[in-house]
Order: C-alpha cells, then structure tokens, then sequence
C-alpha cells in the first residue's frame, strides 16, 4: 500500500464519516508502512490514536480491503521527533464519544485534541492547571464553582474540555454537561418559546458536572442570568460540581447581577496569566512535535521558534496560527523555515504584535520618566513620590492592556484589585484637576503606543 491507496481511502472516509470526525480523526493520521499484515499510523498523540482505534478502525479495515490491501489489524504510534515511540495499543483505554456527553443530555461538541495532555503547563497557568486536573479526579466537590478566568486565547476552554475528557474516560456513569453560556441561553429561549421551561430546568437541574464557558454572555440578559441563577443553586444544593469561564473575574463583569457574581465567587476563582516566553515557547514546540508527525520532512531552523515567542506575545491562538501559516507556506514552497522566511511570510502578526504594549514596559517607561527605582515602583513604600507615579502606572495598565485589575495589582507587588481600581479613578480625577499630571499621563501613553 502507498501514501497514494491511503489518500485515496481518506476521500471515502470523510464521506462515509463525516467532515468533522474525519478533520477532528483521521487526518491527524500518517501512513507509516504495511507490514505482516499490519498497517501502521504515526498518530499525534496515544489519546487520538486509542480514540481510532476504538471507534473507527473497522471502517478504515474495510474501505483497506476493499482497494485490495491485504490488511488483518491497524497499529497507532506516537513519534515525536527523536523518533520515540509509544504504542496506542499500551495506553489507557479510550473513554467514550463525547459529542452529547452524558447520553440524550444537551452539551455541546468537544474537541479531540484539547486534553490534558496537550496541555502545556507553566508558570502563568500552573494554578488553572492544577484545579482542573482535582475537579477531573470526580472526588468529594471541595470547591463549587471553579471559576476560571483570563484574556482571549489562553486556554480556558482547552482545560473545560480537557476535564470533560477526563471525567468521561474515569466516570462515564456522570452526566457532565459542556456548554458556552450563549448556547444556554439559546436553549432556554427555545424552551420559553416551545413552552417547554420546565423540561428545561429538569435537564439541566439533573446533570453531575455543568460547565459553563464564557459566562460574561449573559451579563446584561435578564431572563437568561435568572434561570441560569436558579440552574446554578440547584446544582450547588445537590453538591454537584460547576465550572464556569469568562473573560474576566467575576467582580469585573459589567451588567451581571450582584447575586450572581456573589455566587461565583463562593468557590474557587483562578485566573490565566498572560503567558510568559518560557510558556509560549513550551507550546510552540509541542506544535512543532506534532507537526512532524504529519510532515516528517519538515524542516525548521536553530532560534525561529525562540524568535516567534519573544515576538509573539498577545495570546497562544495568535501564535499557533501563526506556525500554521509558517508550516502551510514552507510546504508549498518546499523551503526550510528560516528566520527570514518567518519575518516575511509573518509581517503582519509581528507587526500588530509590535504595537502591543506590556504592563512591565509601562513599569519601566513610568519608572524612567520620573526618575524612581523600579523596585520601587513594585515595593510597599507609600510616599507620595512613589505612590503617584505607582498610580500613573497602574492607570496607563488598565487603559492600554487587556490585563485585568487583579492581574495588574499581582504585577505591581501583589496589591489587591481595590488598589488599582482606586488608582485609577484617582488618575482620572487629577487628570481634570492637575495639568502636569494631564500632561505626563498623555507624554506617556503616546511614548508608550509608540
Ligand atoms: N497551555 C496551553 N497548551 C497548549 N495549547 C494551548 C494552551 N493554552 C492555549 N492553548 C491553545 O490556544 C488556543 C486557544 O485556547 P482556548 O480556546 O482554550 O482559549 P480561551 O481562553 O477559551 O479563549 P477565548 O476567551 O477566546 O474563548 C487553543 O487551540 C488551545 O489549544
């Protein structure tokens, strides 16, 4: 059998198992070799390679048979770049499909590849990390809900799912339910309007695990925060676990209901940080690995990944986007990745990148600007020649980053929210009040967004 018999197979496959399942499963596959009658894949990881293996490897053993390849039984490996291998076969059992997770409950899909153990774990997500593999482990609930939240694109969702996984594969007795807030509310709207709220409620009043992704959807949606209200302390009654993810804490969501946030800050709230080189470069690799399994020829220079992770610093969406289009171009052109090759075909990612303003540049530029030590600026001193330029600071944080109050008050010496948000109106005040002040904080902002 060649690449060719295999190409041609994976035609009939996507019609015969649908788009979603073929993109999500098969063609993450490599034809290796057919040997003894065995016909092996490189997989990029043993999760997609067991999940194959369990729920399609009939279909590719017949569409094989039926071009005429002499084939008795399908292997999956993982080989990463240094050509290790582990075999599919010797790894946990594959958990369940998951696309309506707890049977005729109304979740929505999950995707395949967002598992723990794609997860790559660093400083900025360790805690995040952490709290979603104890509420995986389906133990006593300890704290109801995990709230997680943090800015776009870094990785709220991928753990949600990733604990959804989990859960399926260790408990597939729980009914865990996984939805954005938006479907939720489309749900109970359809409800209302076939007249059918009280389906509703028993639905989702009778789940084990409810997670709710992006619940800053429903701020300001009346009827939508009410039930989901009463949905959350049904559960909560009953000790079943919640997790909830949004943008932002729960306490910075404009136009949610005080009753709500008080609710969601009850249990434990963790945020993402922004991610740090360490981690952005962690992640880029383990594109990279599992890129080679699929284009074994791919050939990328010494200190290219290293200069798109001190380059690319707004969210991890950005930067594997940005190794897609590198790994798509390189192969069209049949070129290695080179440094230059990265700076021409990215010009535009770097350049928005470039503009991008970071709370420790702000630090840094405020610091010089009037003449006070960095440690300083971070230390607990409250004289006013540190405090204010400290507030300016924070000010400039808030207006020209999408870091969030607790995020900047952890980055000025761990102060608490409050004190930015204090900073901040007060910088407001004196800047109609204070022309000098006026004046530095616009001298600033302009050097700052360059
Ligand atoms: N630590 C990580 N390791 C591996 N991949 C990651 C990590 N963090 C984020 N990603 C990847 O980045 C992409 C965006 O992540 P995700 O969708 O979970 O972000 P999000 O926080 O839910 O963003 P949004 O607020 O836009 O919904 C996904 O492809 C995800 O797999």
């Amino acid at each position: 059998m060649t690449d060719e018999t295999w190409g041609e197979i994976c035609a009939d496959l996507e019609k015969s198992i649908g788009k979603n399942n073929f993109v999500t499963w098969i063609s993450p596959l490599k034809f290796d070799r057919l040997q003894d009658r065995v016909a092996r894949f490189h997989v990029p990881t043993t999760f997609v390679g067991n999940w194959v293996e369990r729920h399609f490897s009939d279909q590719i053993l017949d569409h094989l048979t039926r071009v005429g390849v002499d084939v008795e039984r399908l292997e999956f490996s993982v080989r990463s770049d240094k050509g290790r291998q582990t075999t599919a076969r010797h790894a946990q059992p594959a958990p369940k499909p998951a696309t309506a997770i707890g049977g005729d409950l109304p979740g929505a899909p999950l995707d395949g590849r967002f598992t723990f153990d794609s997860f790559v774990v660093g400083k900025p997500n360790e805690l995040a990390h952490a709290a979603a593999r104890r509420v995986a482990e389906a133990g006593p609930v300890t704290f109801n809900p995990l709230f997680l939240y943090g800015g776009v694109g870094l990785g709220k969702t991928h753990l949600m799912h990733a604990i959804a996984w989990e859960l399926r594969e260790s408990s597939p007795q729980l009914r865990v339910v996984y939805l954005s807030a938006e479907q939720f509310m489309y749900r109970f709207v359809q409800a209302l309007r076939e007249r059918d709220t009280i389906g509703f409620k028993e639905l989702y009043r009778s789940v084990d695990v409810l997670m709710v992704d992006d619940v800053q959807f429903i701020a300001g949606k009346d009827s939508t925060q009410d039930e989901f209200f009463h949905t959350f302390n049904a559960l909560v009654d009953q000790n079943k676990q919640i997790i909830i993810s949004a943008d932002r804490a729960p306490g910075e969501i404009k136009d949610l209901e005080d009753r709500i946030k008080s609710r969601l800050q009850c249990g434990l709230v963790v945020d993402l940080h922004p991610t740090d080189y360490e981690l952005r470069l962690g992640i880029l690799q383990q594109k990279v690995d599992l890129y080679r399994v699929q284009y074994p020829g791919l050939a990328i220079s010494d200190g290219v990944l290293e200069f798109l992770a001190h380059r690319i610093t707004t969210n991890v969406r950005v930067l594997e986007g940005a190794l897609t289009r590198l790994f798509a171009f390189s192969s069209l052109v049949g070129r290695e990745i080179t440094l230059e090759l990265a700076q021409d075909c990215l010009a535009d990612i770097l350049r928005s990148s470039e503009r991008k303003v970071s709370v420790e540049d702000i630090q840094r530029k405020v610091s010089e600007h009037y003449n006070i030590r960095l440690a300083d600026m971070l230390g607990p001193r409250r004289q006013r020649t540190l405090a204010r330029p400290r507030q300016i600071a924070m000010y400039l944080a808030k207006k020209l980053t999408t870091s969030s109050l607790p995020d900047i008050g952890r980055r000025f010496g761990g102060r608490d929210h409050t004190t930015v948000m204090h900073a901040v109106k007060r910088v407001e005040e004196l800047r109609s009040s204070d022309a000098q002040i006026a004046e530095d904080v616009e001298m600033l902002r302009r050097t700052l967004e360059g």
